[in-house]
């Protein structure tokens, strides 16, 4: 039997009818599931009599249900390349910042395509317990060997965690995915060259290590602890280490964690190449432990400021530092696949050693004030500036005051269409002689009384020499 081009379009919205008639049946008649499947297993065979495809469905959630399937993901990446022009029924979904819009095939939706002369389909459709699951019918097995999806980009995502999620019902998930497109890349960061190429190198060192780590014995992840002051480039450097590395990202609210138990499943529930992001960790865990209740009332109140409860406190209802590095060291280690952790926090120095031990947090990462070479980049990137006239000025007061990339980017925005890259660099200068006049203001208001800054900053200084020898490379 020859089918023309119009009768396969007739026979793939027939089968699409079908399939949508059968989920209906699946869901809605009433009987014992033993008469259901005796129907269903009847009915395939009578539909494979005249119709002479296969069906290869594809579960979002194979299994037991928690990794999602990277056959899955992939060929939603493989298909989002094409279904907004081919598809009817499209559902949009909104990347994170909100600016754009991200079309999928909406349930119950198919699309054709002819693949080496072959005519197939690819039927999506929800399927509880197995979230969405997307059908492929190709005609022959033998068309199954050739196709591939590597070709095309993986369309990434980020999952967060909150508090209100409901995951009791089998098919929600404890992760809401939003489509990935941050754009920061190690192009757009300013910091140090040389400490970027050593970040960006270890993680080209870390993808290629699978078969060193089975030698050696070690689960496949890598940590890293980034820390600095607000506004350094924290959040940036991850988006820059997702994008380098292609991988997922799961940002992991602490917070909003009831207790062990439900960070476990939420951890398992991660997959592979994927970066495990906890930021601020000395704000979203009691890092203290046991030590907390040897101090004093007021310190005690000075901590309270860590959301989750002590281990003493409360111990039905709480995170703990100890489950948390159990976790990380344990089972969700031997969950295969590569993965990076990230912990950042803006108090190096209040973090428990037992969390940023080698082997725990692998690479140590200060994220600090702009540099000459930092700004050179922002210049660079916001004002299309290689050179200027006004960046001598410029590196000497990046040598006398400490601001941050952040603020250093705030003020080399044009602040209105007639601002050129001279008006652009003025601000900055001006930006940055007013935090030098006020340094000294506040010299002059310190001069005589307790050793606070330089204390700090010789404090500071201190705790950072500890952790830089405790990085590796
Ligand atoms: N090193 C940097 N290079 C380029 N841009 C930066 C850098 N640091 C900060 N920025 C700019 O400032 C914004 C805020 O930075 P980011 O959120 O990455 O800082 P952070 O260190 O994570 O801050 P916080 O500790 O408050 O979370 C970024 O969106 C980016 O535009």
């Amino acid at each position: 039997m020859v089918f023309t081009g119009g009768m396969w379009s007739q026979m793939g919205s027939i089968f699409g009818t079908l399939m949508f008639l059968g989920a209906i049946f699946q869901q809605y008649i009433p009987g014992s599931q033993q008469l259901r499947d005796l129907i269903t297993r009847y009915g395939n065979r009578a539909v494979a009599l005249v119709y002479p495809y296969i069906q290869i469905k594809f579960h979002e959630y194979p299994g037991d249900g928690f990794n999602r399937s990277t056959a899955y993901a992939a060929i939603e990446t493989y298909l989002g390349a094409n279904t907004s022009t081919r598809a009817k029924r499209l559902k949009g979904d909104v990347v994170k910042d909100g600016r754009s819009l991200v079309l999928s095939m909406d349930d119950q939706e198919e699309i054709a395509e002819e693949f080496e002369g072959v005519r197939v389909w690819w039927v999506a459709s929800k399927n509880i317990p197995h979230g969405q699951t997307i059908s492929f019918y190709p005609r022959g097995e033998e068309v199954l060997s050739d196709v591939t999806f590597h070709r095309c980009h993986r369309q990434r995502k980020l999952y967060t965690n909150s508090k209100g999620d409901t995951w009791g019902g089998s098919w929600k998930r404890m992760w809401s995915p939003v489509v990935f497109e941050h754009p920061a890349t190690f192009d757009t960061l300013a910091m140090d060259p040389i400490k970027k190429k050593e970040i960006t190198n270890d993680l080209l060192a870390f993808i290629k290590a699978k078969a060193y780590y089975e030698k050696i014995g070690k689960a496949w992840k890598r940590g890293y602890l980034l820390y600095g002051p607000p506004g350094t480039g924290k959040s940036s450097m991850i988006a820059a280490m997702a994008n380098f590395l292609e991988y997922d990202v799961y940002d992991l609210e602490l917070t909003a964690v009831k207790d062990n138990t439900e960070l476990r499943k939420l951890l398992i529930n991660t997959s592979g190449k994927s970066v495990l992001v906890i930021e601020d960790i000395d704000c979203s865990l009691d890092l203290t432990g046991q030590r907390k209740k040897k101090k004093g009332k007021k310190d005690e109140k000075e901590e309270g400021d860590g959301l989750l409860k002590n281990e003493d406190e409360d111990s039905s209802s709480k995170v703990t530092l100890s489950g948390l590095l159990n976790f990380i060291d344990g089972l969700w280690s031997a969950c295969g696949g590569e993965r990076i952790i990230v912990f950042t926090t803006n108090h190096v120095d209040k973090l428990d050693p037992a969390l940023i031990r080698r082997g725990r947090m692998d690479k140590h990462v200060e994220l600090s004030y702009c540099c000459f070479e930092g700004f050179k980049l922002l210049a660079r990137n916001y004002l299309d500036v290689g050179a200027h006239h006004l960046f001598d000025k410029i590196r000497v007061l990046l040598e006398e005051v400490e601001m941050t990339p952040a603020d250093v980017a705030e003020n080399l925005m044009p602040k209105s269409a007639e601002d050129d890259a001279d008006a652009c660099l003025g601000n900055l200068i001006r930006a940055l002689e007013m935090a030098k006049e006020e340094n000294k203001l506040e010299d002059v208001g310190e001069e005589g009384g307790e050793e606070t800054k330089c204390g700090e900053l010789r404090e500071k200084e201190a705790s950072t020499d500890r952790v830089e020898e405790n990085g590796t490379s």
